[in-house]
């Protein structure tokens, strides 16, 4: 049975059908790129997909199980990056981590300071987030994809504002997401140089 399954799914904004009929299976290991021009709809459907917004028409399926009757058990399984970090500027990176964990039922480590240390983080950790760069604060949002284990990532343009190095952290962790069969939904508008095969999904700009 495939993990996750799109089926009919339309999505309609302001009288704009950003799209429609649109299907796509996910197996394990896979993961999808989802490309197209802005405001062609790529947010509006990674935000479906993790059951923020709600279809105009379609199914979203889980293990052949659609989301909407499975809410609470599909929030575990998956892990969302959004445009919106979900990062608290008035906290510091080491109280974001703690907070994130306490929001998700996740145990972390009582030491945070080798994923600190992962993230490039370490000296920043007690300065309140918004005292740190874009790339840093995004960098504090990623630490989810550490600090929780779970088969489905939803990232939406993960790659804006980090340095090389950082791209480079965060693909390696993806691609061992991969390897462990975990499955990946992105948007990006750059190219993505994987080792694996990445499968695409182009949505078009509809008038
Ligand atoms: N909450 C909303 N209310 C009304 N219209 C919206 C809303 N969210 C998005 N839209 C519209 O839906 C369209 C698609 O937006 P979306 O953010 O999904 O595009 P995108 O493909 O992710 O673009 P980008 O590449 O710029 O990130 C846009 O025209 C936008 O104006």
């Amino acid at each position: 049975m495939s993990l996750l399954s799109v089926n009919n799914l339309s999505c309609i904004k302001r009288d704009r059908i950003l799209f429609d009929e649109l299907g796509f299976v996910l197996q394990p290991g896979e993961l999808l790129h989802v490309q197209g021009p802005n405001g062609a709809g790529k947010t509006s459907l990674l935000r479906l997909l993790v059951g923020l917004s709600q279809p105009q028409s379609g199914e979203i399926c889980w293990q052949g199980e659609d989301i909407r009757q499975i809410q609470s058990q599909y929030q575990r399984q998956l892990c969302y990056f959004g445009h919106k970090l979900g990062v608290n500027l008035a906290l510091s990176a080491l109280d974001n981590l703690h907070f994130w964990c306490q929001m998700q039922e996740i145990k972390a480590d009582a030491d945070l300071y080798p994923l600190l240390e992962t993230l490039g983080l370490v000296g920043l950790e007690e300065l309140p987030a918004g005292q740190l760069s874009a790339g840093q604060q995004r960098r504090i949002a990623l630490a989810r994809f550490w600090l929780k284990s779970c088969p489905l990532w939803v990232l939406d343009e993960p790659f804006t504002a980090l340095d090389r190095q950082a791209v480079q952290m965060l693909k390696s962790r993806m691609q061992a997401h991969l390897q462990g069969q975990g499955i990946i939904v992105m948007t990006s508008h750059q190219s993505l140089d994987f080792p694996t095969p990445v499968r695409e999904l182009h949505l078009e700009y509809r008038l």
